[in-house]
């Protein structure tokens, strides 16, 4: 059996096979029919504009000749796409086929639907006269750079901000959790001065949310003033008319994008490089956290809740594979790779205009659904493990030395306040404890070998790695930039 000759078509690609029901809600955004339903949102939404004006121009008509449209005009146009579906992209595919031209295309499909207007309203209508009003003065461009904006915004929006945020509110949530759990910390792998588990994941809470700040700041960019940027042929048809408000009120009011007032004949992509790149960044801070917490699971700190009848290994019964950071960790991976070359490429075109920026686009929805997928295998690996304190409290009290810090440290400041037998704090503190394993008892007769006034040496010997942490705990409050 030919596997490609199946039907439903077989996917090729494991997001929208394998890992489907994990990224479908994107579909709704940046799928091609999306795009095409965008294509054809602004379409009509420009021909409304130019049939019924706006406020800056008294609302009356744009376009001499043409007269206002009716509710029902206007709620047949709107009709259109969102009546796109199966039937629907089977015919725009039809006419592509024969125009080579998907903008072209929508064109000609808005056009079907003009032929119908008097029939679907059931009294005459000057649509069926408007076809030359569908793309007026419109480069493709203009049409596409504005719908594939909405597109992404709105996939931003609905989809990979709730994903991403997810995660930070269950960081945030364990962080305060756990803000008083001591932690051995382990600084080239070493261990070193402890931590608390909450201050760790709070520290990931904070760096995720300043992502996420820039993310929901992004401006979207759009620009809708013909086939080089000049409104030349808008002016050749219509000279009276002030077409930089009429682009201006289209992109900001009637799409709710920020107006790009000078471009070539594309928007010029900026706006899709900063975001990219911020994605990006987050993508790698969350591929930190997946390395971070599968090492805490091989060590034991964070154990995993078995899943009911799943396998570990198909050979070795006894475990419980952290699969969902993997995963996580592989797509997070994928997805910056497409995200740098589009932010890379996309602010690169030759002279007014090339049509690379065309097809490298067809990827957004790839390089925002691997990342959503990682998403969602993160956020059900976090949800998987809890604390293993008793792995804690021994890895932190098999590691007394790391109490050589602070004692050196008091040290330093009993010195300078003038006392005695206090020089070479760190030396003195390095021979006894570099290298060495050290007993609660070594580190008692050490710090009753130095003269420390009594509240000093009272303070250290109450000391212990679990209580070493500092302000861990009350710094767990500033998670949230
Ligand atoms: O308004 C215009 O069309 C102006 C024209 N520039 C173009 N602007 C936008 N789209 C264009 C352009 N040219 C081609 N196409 C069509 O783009 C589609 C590219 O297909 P793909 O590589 O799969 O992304 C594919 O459907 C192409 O037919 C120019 O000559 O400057």
């Amino acid at each position: 059996m030919n596997l490609s000759e199946i039907s439903p078509a077989i996917a090729l690609t494991p997001l929208d096979g394998r890992y489907h029901a994990q990224t479908a809600a994107l579909v709704e955004y940046l799928s091609e029919p999306a795009l095409n339903r965008e294509r054809m949102r602004v379409e009509v939404e420009w021909m409304i504009l130019l049939a019924n004006g706006f406020a800056g121009n008294d609302w009356k008509p744009i376009v001499t000749g043409v007269k206002p449209l009716t509710e029902q005009e206007q709620a047949f146009l709107r009709s259109i796409p969102e009546e796109f579906g199966a039937q629907g992209i089977a015919r725009h595919a039809a006419h592509e086929a024969v125009t080579h031209h998907d903008v072209k295309a929508v064109e000609y499909y808005i056009d079907d639907y003009l032929d119908s207007a008097e029939q679907v309203l059931g009294a005459p209508t000057q649509l069926t006269d408007l076809k030359t009003l569908v793309h007026f003065a419109c480069t493709s461009e203009d049409i596409n750079n504005l719908s594939i904006a909405r597109c992404v915004k709105n996939a931003i929006e609905h989809v990979w901000l709730p994903g991403a945020d997810a995660i930070v509110d269950l960081l945030a949530q364990r962080a305060e959790e756990f803000k008083d759990m001591p932690l051995l910390s382990l600084t080239h792998g070493q261990p070193a001065t402890p931590t608390t588990l909450g201050k760790e994941l709070a520290v990931y809470v904070y760096r995720l949310g300043r992502q996420l700040k820039h993310v929901r700041e992004q401006e979207y960019l759009g620009k809708i003033n013909g086939a080089t940027g000049t409104f030349g042929a808008h002016l050749a048809a219509l000279p009276n008319v002030d077409w930089v408000a009429v682009s201006r009120e289209f992109v900001e009011n009637r799409m709710g994008l920020t107006w790009n007032p000078l471009t070539t004949q594309i928007e010029s992509h900026d706006w899709q490089a900063e975001l990219f790149d911020t994605i990006s960044h987050t993508n790698r801070i969350m591929h930190n956290l997946c390395v971070d917490t599968w090492m805490y699971i091989s060590r034991g700190v964070f154990a995993q809740v078995p899943v009911k009848g799943a396998t570990g290994s198909s050979t070795m019964p006894h475990k419980v594979n952290p699969i969902r950071f993997e995963n996580a960790e592989a797509n997070f991976e994928i997805s910056c790779s497409l995200l740098d070359t589009l932010a890379a490429t996309l602010v690169e075109s030759r002279w007014q205009r090339d049509l690379t920026d065309s097809t490298t686009q067809r990827n957004i929805g790839s390089a925002l659904g691997y990342s959503v997928l990682a998403h969602n295998n993160l956020l059900g690996g976090l949800k998987s493990v809890h604390p293993n304190t008793q792995v804690m409290d021994r890895e932190l009290d098999e590691n007394w030395e790391v109490l050589g810090e602070p004692i050196q440290t008091a040290m330093r400041a009993q010195e300078l306040a003038g006392r005695s037998g206090m020089e070479r704090p760190y030396e003195k503190v390095k021979e006894l404890m570099r290298g060495h394993s050290i007993s609660q008892a070594d580190v008692e007769s050490f710090i009753d070998s130095l003269d420390f006034d009594d509240e000093t040496a009272a303070r250290l010997k109450a000391l212990t790695p679990a209580t070493y942490v500092g302000l861990a705990s009350m710094l767990v409050g500033y998670d949230r930039p």
